[in-house]
């Protein structure tokens, strides 16, 4: 083969000039594609088919964007402010906390980050193409120029081609041209000097996708030289946008920070008036009071948060493409979905033929061609019955998937295509036909590819030995409902008849019995293309479907089961409990819809509405939503339909999340707020479409990911309840001294609060970050996506119960020190006027480390809503135990060093005082359980936070 040329060297224009037959020795290639070892060496020298990133923001300018911000400016002046008022440790230890919080914010994004890269990573896009003679599918950043590319409906294009043959190809440029409306390829050469590259029909381009028919290409640009790759630029600039919950705690933090500020003033004023301390010294006292309330940390831990959960989901088969959907997915209200392949296993099996002369019993399960076809009690072949050796060719021919051998024996076969379209091959080999042999008596001219809104799909193909007179015949298969409608005769006995009433009443009957089973069936018909006909094109490149999709000779029906996979049931059940509604839409027939509905336990009712395709087009906007407030199923619906289902929905108040696969699934995916594309099945149209890809395909792994969405959620809130909570026991003491004029010395000093800010805080709250979804989650209703993040019964429960156990723990310890010292009330205390006086130190250091010790008990109480701790396990959390452990150590580090118990204004404490302080998380864990037990005891749920009779149904 001739030296590489990448179209580099023979500009665009020149490739568009020429016709398909010299594109490929334009391009060194051949209409059977590259060989592998060409191909490599293509690769060696022009590199891969990849577009590079632009320069990304400089990770400086992100490092520096911790420190910048609002509350670390407030840091920062605070510092100043310290250093000024003559404290120089205090501002250093400002600075200090500003610095640690920085570092740690950017670590955190950078994790987040790291987590939402490797997803990318988990889904390559792969291309057909035609190399070393036959069709592979080969990673699309190992497409070389020269390459044969395929293309079909929904595909995503890798590389800009010169197309060398389309059959009816029409290709979404938007994403190039900003043109929404498809534009026609075609194969021609063009010589219209004036064409710009993208108005060029026979030039397709990477980034663009199929939006129909089907095509190949030959590979003229890969990577960077591509149009797309020109402007990539452009559009990696796009930033990523925040989640709602980011936004929302974005604006909770600054609302937080202002009351800090006003905290502040108001201690300072307190301090002045009541203590008549000077205000240099008031102003440090303020200060700790302002660093304590400041939440440093909140947003950064919730991005990791999300982060973290958009990684479990990926190990739970659902990938999730931006952080704010983990969050839609927690407060998803109704799940749309489709049934093929979702609900069941889409491993087709023909078991049943049918004739209007005879009805056949098909054996054998799976992909094998191993079985046989019965009919009458003795087995059949196609070539005893003419009927049925016309519905296993017509339905074999009309499709393009293949089957493929096990490597090894007895290895299991497998498909490459439509399952449904599968299953027909297998049928026909069952029957003792040779399907290369067929292939090769009655080739395919062209196809009318297969659409969700006809339900049908046909192939033309040339005829050696005429049938029925015509030498072209047309086979059609589809839904058989369509295609009695557009047959005019039938094959009965071997010979053609007229269509008439009782005969379709026979063929719907027996389609009718078939659906009410859950199994699928497809029809099969012909039509017969006679060269003179009137109204048919001479040239089969003009056929369409409304010239050849009509007369149809009807043969018989293919009925295949398509079991529903194991695990939907279950989860479809936990649905129910956990208030959240599925409701199914489908392109198959309404009986079989209603019947697999019916064995998963979507369905319940005798009765339930079915509203079929045609049917909703005449349905008003108010009726349909009164429907959808009951039990209803959508059958032989069209995928545009969907949207219009979803629009109303989500007019309701609900939170939808909708499944879909094709190139029409988009709008509905777009439009959904949790729009999921199957990763198997799905083009690369919905896959781009939606927010969530299911990389089994499967509807359990959807309610993992709503598991997972309100379990972030859960812990985003335990996180704040914990690290809220401890600003009352920092700050009770501080009003003590204050409204005591002073008569009680500053149980905990400014540096002091610090240390719990700073140090020992921050660790044990990740770690509620990490907590696996509790037992119940699934057990309450969705979360309303206007409540706030702050509920009055968080700040309840952090302010007046967490809080002021804290709060007494450590002014308990403060006291119990004096107490110890010989203090009694009435008494001057120690501490008073006198700094540095061994039992006020003692005292402060106790009260520090009281909150330390009573916060390890809040953080096991954080961890579980309703449960009791013990259920989920004391010690299940890892994080949270590593961060216990640091805390620990922390605290008896500063009080056993001299340098830092200058600093920290601490001394080492005695046995007594430790047995004090290890009684303490004991103390508050079993106030909290007591209060948890007594709260499930009246709400009737179990140990786990289960409700014990009744299952929320909706
Ligand atoms: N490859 C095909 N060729 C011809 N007809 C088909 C093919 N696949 C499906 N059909 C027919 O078209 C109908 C609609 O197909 P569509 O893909 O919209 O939905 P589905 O596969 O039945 O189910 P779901 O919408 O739940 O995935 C099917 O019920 C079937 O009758």
């Amino acid at each position: 083969m001739e030296a590489p040329k990448q179209a580099s060297s023979s500009p665009i224009e020149e490739i568009a000039k020429l016709t398909p037959d010299k594109v490929f020795s334009a391009m060194g290639t051949a209409a059977a594609g590259l060989t592998s070892d060409e191909a490599a060496s293509r690769q060696a020298q022009c590199g891969k088919n990849t577009i590079q990133a632009t320069k990304k923001k400089s990770q400086v300018v992100v490092f520096l964007s911790n420190f910048t911000h609002l509350m670390a400016i407030l840091l920062w002046v605070a510092g100043i402010i310290a250093f000024v008022a003559g404290m120089p440790e205090l501002g250093v230890a400002v600075w200090l906390v500003n610095v640690i919080n920085g570092c740690f914010s950017y670590w955190q994004e950078h994790q987040a980050d790291k987590a939402t890269e490797a997803l990318k990573k988990m889904l390559p896009s792969y291309v057909n193409v035609i190399r070393d003679g036959h069709e592979q599918k080969i990673l699309a950043e190992d497409l070389v120029h020269g390459d044969v590319m395929l293309l079909e409906e929904g595909d995503k294009i890798s590389a800009d081609g010169r197309v060398v043959r389309a059959s009816d190809l029409q290709v979404d440029q938007s994403t190039l041209t900003g043109e929404s409306n498809p534009v026609r390829k075609t194969s021609d050469a063009v010589l219209d000097e004036d064409l710009t590259a993208s108005e060029t029909p026979n030039l397709v381009f990477e980034g663009t996708s199929v939006s129909e028919g089907n095509g190949r290409v030959v590979v003229t640009q890969i990577g960077m030289s591509t149009e797309f790759g020109k402007i990539a630029s452009l559009t990696q600039n796009m930033g990523e946008k925040q989640s709602p919950l980011q936004k929302q705690l974005d604006h909770l933090t600054k609302q937080i920070t202002v009351f800090a500020l006003f905290m502040g003033i108001v201690f300072l004023v307190l301090d002045v008036v009541f203590v008549h301390n000077s205000i240099a010294a008031s102003f440090i006292f303020a200060l700790g009071m302002v660093v304590a309330f400041i939440p440093e940390g909140l947003l950064p831990t919730v991005t990791l948060s999300l982060a973290m959960a958009v990684q479990r989901m990926s190990k739970r088969n659902a990938l999730v493409k931006s952080l704010s959907s983990v969050e839609a997915l927690g407060s998803t209200s109704v799940i749309c979905t489709d049934k093929t392949g979702t609900l069941t296993q889409n491993e087709m099996t023909v078991n049943h033929l049918w004739t209007p002369s005879r009805e056949y019993e098909v054996t054998g399960v799976g992909y094998a061609p191993k079985g046989e076809v019965r009919a009458d009690g003795r087995s059949f072949s196609a070539a005893d019955d003419d009927d049925l050796r016309l519905l296993l060719v017509g339905g074999a021919l009309c499709s393009n998937a293949r089957l493929i051998e096990p490597e090894k024996e007895g290895g299991r076969y497998t498909v490459l295509g439509d399952p449904t379209e599968a299953c027909l091959l297998v049928s026909a080999q069952k029957a003792g036909l040779d399907l290369s042999e067929e292939e090769r008596l009655i080739p395919r001219v062209r196809e009318l590819p297969f659409e969700s809104r006809r339900k049908r799909m046909s192939t033309i193909h040339q005829l050696e030995r005429p049938l029925d007179g015509a030498t072209r015949v047309a086979f059609v298969k589809g839904a058989p409902n369509e295609l009695v409608r557009l047959s005019t005769k039938v094959r009965v006995n071997g010979e053609v008849v007229e269509m008439t009433d009782s005969l379709r009443d026979k063929i719907m009957h027996a389609n009718d019995g078939y659906a009410e089973d859950g199994l699928r069936v497809l029809a099969v018909a012909y039509r017969p293309i006679h060269r003179d006909e009137k109204g048919v094109p001479t040239s089969v490149s003009e056929y369409t479907p409304d010239v050849i999709e009509h007369d149809l000779t009807f043969v018989g029906l293919e009925v295949m089961q398509d079991p529903p996979r194991p695990e939907v049931a279950a989860a479809v059940a936990e649905c129910h409990r956990a208030g959240i509604r599925v409701i199914m839409i489908t392109g198959d027939y309404g009986l079989t819809a209603v019947s697999i509905a019916r064995k998963i336990g979507i369905v319940k009712s005798a009765h339930p509405k079915v509203f079929s395709g045609p049917e909703l087009e005449k349905t008003s906007d108010e009726e349909l939503r009164k429907a959808l407030e009951g039990e209803v199923v959508f059958s032989r619906m069209a995928p545009e339909q969907k949207l219009r289902v979803v629009e109303n929905l989500q007019a309701m108040g609900e939170v939808v999340a909708v499944t879909g696969d094709g190139v029409n699934d988009s709008p509905a995916l777009k439009k959904a707020d949790i729009g999921v594309a199957m990763g198997v099945t799905g083009t690369d149209v919905a896959k781009e479409a939606a927010d969530m890809i299911l990389t089994d395909d499967n509807f359990a792994s959807i309610v993992s990911a709503v598991e997972e969405g309100r379990a972030v959620y859960a812990n985003i809130r335990k996180f704040m309840l914990y690290i809220l909570n401890s600003n009352v026991p920092e700050a009770v003491p501080s009003a003590v001294y204050l409204f005591s004029g002073g008569a009680v010395p500053l149980p905990l000093t400014t540096m002091q609060i610090l240390t719990i800010d700073l140090g020992t805080d921050m660790f044990p709250a990740l770690g509620l970050g990490s907590e696996p979804p509790e037992k119940d989650v699934m057990n309450r209703p969705p979360r309303d996506p206007s409540e706030p993040l702050l509920t009055g019964k968080v700040m309840r429960k952090a302010f007046l119960w967490y809080g002021i156990l804290g709060a007494l723990s450590s002014l308990g310890a403060f006291f119990f020190a004096q107490w110890a010292a010989g203090w009694r009330p009435g008494d001057t205390m120690f501490g008073v006027g006198a700094d540095l006086d061994p039992t006020y130190v003692r005292a402060t250091t106790m009260a520090l480390a009281a909150i330390v010790f009573s916060q390890i008990g809040e953080v096991m109480n954080c961890r579980t809503e309703l449960a009791s701790v013990f259920s989920v396990g004391l010690f299940s959390n890892k994080q949270v135990n590593k961060g216990i452990l640091f805390e620990v150590a922390l605290i008896v580090f500063i009080t056993l060093f001299p340098p830092f118990q200058d600093v920290f204004h601490t001394c080492p404490l005695n046995a007594w005082d430790y047995l004090y302080l290890v009684l303490l998380p004991p103390a508050v864990l079993a106030l909290e359980e007591a209060r948890k037990a007594i709260v499930r005891r009246q709400g009737h749920y179990d140990r786990n936070g289960v409700r014990m009779d009744t299952q929320s149904e909706r």
